[in-house]
């Protein structure tokens, strides 16, 4: 994929005037949108390192596709063929060492994520192993969560997410860590999109979720988060490495890195 090219004009969606896109904005196609599930597009995504020498790398080139309302989109391709770096750029998380161009609409218009419009979960589970799982996602609901709604909603939030998420079985377990057993790799998965969840956001980014999970723990989490696409009509877009022939199952569109995305 590497090869050197002038530098292309930074991509700046705020900054851009608005504008429908034709071909393959998902919601020109007469679908009503029902859920908080959001369409987002792009279309002639390329993305290039440049380093201190001024060298130019090309990462991601023309890369044109959507992800859906209550779908889990999966980017699937090996291992360096940019997969994060695809999803950073849908999430608007771009480092600022790589230039973006091309489209990226939020249904249909040029926009910015916004919090509580999109999660992201990283492949890291950055969790206090000290505390139970109800206490994390709840800790995590007081930061997250606006002053003005009232502790017992927060609440009802955070134990609708743990039901949601297949965890009420452990919601008063330890998550322990190296040194004190707590919960399972598949489970300290699901907390750390749970506390991804809380804003209720429409468009969720995962990376690699399964990363480190046995077969049938990366299938819990996977099939968790298809059945709350599909109940809650969020978009899901997921950097997948791997999956088993059950996980793939679950996604209901695939991204492939083949020589060129589609
Ligand atoms: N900031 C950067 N500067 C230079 N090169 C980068 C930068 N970020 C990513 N790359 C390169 O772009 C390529 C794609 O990286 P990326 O992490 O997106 O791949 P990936 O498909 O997610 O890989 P993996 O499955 O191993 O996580 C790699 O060759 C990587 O070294």
């Amino acid at each position: 994929m590497a090869e050197s090219s002038p530098t292309p004009p930074r991509w700046t969606p705020a900054a851009s005037p608005r504008k429908r896109l034709n071909g393959v904005g998902c919601n020109n196609t007469g679908e009503r949108k029902t859920s908080r599930g959001v369409f987002l597009t792009w279309q002639d995504v390329s993305v290039t390192a440049v380093d201190e020498k001024g060298k130019h790398k090309v990462i991601l080139d023309r890369i044109t596709g959507c992800a859906r309302p209550s779908q889990v989109l999966a980017l699937m391709g090996a291992s360096g063929s940019g997969k994060t770096t695809l999803l950073d750029t849908l999430s608007g998380r771009l480092g600022l060492d790589l230039i973006g161009t091309g489209d990226v609409l939020i249904n249909g218009r040029r926009e910015m994520l916004s919090y509580g419009t999109s999660a992201y979960v990283t492949q890291e589970n950055t969790l206090m192993p000290t505390l139970t799982v109800r206490e994390a996602i709840h800790y995590s609901a007081q930061l997250q969560l606006p002053g003005s709604m009232s502790p017992a909603k927060k609440l009802a939030r955070v134990d609708r997410i743990i039901r949601e998420m297949g965890l009420s079985a452990v919601a008063d377990s330890r998550i322990g860590g190296r040194v004190s057993k707590g919960i399972s790799g598949g489970e300290r998965r699901r907390v750390s999109i749970c506390m991804q969840l809380l804003a209720s956001p429409g468009l969720l980014f995962l990376d690699e979720p399964t990363s480190g999970l046995d077969s049938a723990a990366a299938y819990h989490v996977m099939a968790y988060v298809a059945r709350l696409a599909q109940t809650a009509g969020i978009t899901v877009v997921a950097a997948v490495h791997q999956p088993s022939s059950e996980v793939f199952d679950l996604f209901n569109a695939l991204c492939l890195r083949m020589g060129g995305w589609c």
